[in-house]
């Protein structure tokens, strides 16, 4: 991690607290939490926990909440008029994410996401990963910088097949290209946990199979959390499976257990293609 001045990490004594020199077991904490867009209430009563540095997967039917959960992890959903915690808690290694001192911009880059549709900036592939470093405080050399894209592009995956076109533009590249270069942008800054919601989604079988590939890969040094409509693709990537049924957090556990033994009729149903 590049850490920046210790001026920068003073001003922000709690925020940094989210950057833990030592990975604790859990991640994320959910905690007591409801959630609403003004009047409609999307979350109720969620308590859950999330391992660090493994794969934790987001199922359920349409509309039950899931990329809203995922979206609180970041704070996202400040950006949304009118939506609000209206209860509860959500602390990311011990540090609750909406104390005053938390910077949401900061906590953004500890927090990563990649979305469902790729949306590399009209820019080269280059300043595609560069953008989040720049932003940051404190300088780097043309060479760190150059160092720093390299990195998040092997990470994901991509740096074999770009390194010869740095400086074409992102938009030139095929869509799970496109997801790759979207994932090198969120690992650039270097965050502790990535949130993916439904990053296969867009794509064929082949794309899909190395963002998974990828996935395992990634999970060794980051959190995952991961929304997918694909039975097959939470079993295949998951360590743990969340299940949600209108708001609800129905089912969480291990993933061979949600999937073989499921303890709830609900999430039994739902694997099992009866609804959704
Ligand atoms: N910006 C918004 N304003 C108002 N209501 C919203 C907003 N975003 C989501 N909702 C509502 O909140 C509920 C949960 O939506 P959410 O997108 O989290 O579900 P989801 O499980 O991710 O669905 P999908 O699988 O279709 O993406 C739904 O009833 C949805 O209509």
């Amino acid at each position: 991690m590049t850490t920046g001045t210790s001026a920068t990490r003073a001003a922000l004594p709690l925020a940094d607290k989210l950057k833990p020199k030592r990975v604790t077991p859990t991640a994320i904490e959910v905690d007591q939490l409801d959630f609403a867009y003004g009047a409609k209430q999307a979350l109720f009563d969620v308590n859950l926990e999330l391992p660090a540095r493994r794969v934790t997967a987001f199922i359920g039917p349409s509309g039950c909440g899931k990329t809203t959960l995922l979206r609180c992890f970041n704070r996202m959903n400040d950006l949304v008029p009118e939506a609000r915690l209206t209860r509860g808690a959500i602390r990311i290694h011990s540090a609750d994410i909406h104390a005053p001192e938390v910077d949401p911009t900061l906590l953004r880059k500890r927090v990563g996401m990649v979305f469902q549709k790729s949306n590399p900036f009209p820019k080269s592939i280059y300043d595609n990963v560069a953008y989040g470093l720049r932003i940051q405080r404190g300088r780097r050399s043309r060479v760190q910088l150059d160092e720093a894209v390299e990195r998040a592009l092997r990470a994901a995956a991509l740096w074999d097949e770009v390194r010869d076109r740095l400086h074409d533009s992102g938009l030139a590249l095929s869509g799970g290209q496109q997801q790759r270069l979207c994932i090198a942008r969120a690992l650039a800054v270097e965050p502790d946990i990535l949130l993916m919601d439904e990053p296969c989604a867009a794509l064929d079988p082949i794309a899909t199979a190395k963002i998974e590939e990828l996935i395992a890969e990634l999970k060794r040094r980051y959190t995952i959390v991961i929304v997918t409509h694909s039975m097959q693709q939470a079993a295949r990537c998951s360590d743990k499976t969340c299940f949600f049924y209108m708001g609800r957090l129905v089912e969480s556990g291990d993933t061979q257990q949600v999937f073989s033994k499921p303890a709830n009729p609900q999430t039994a149903a739902y694997i099992s293609g009866h609804f959704g």
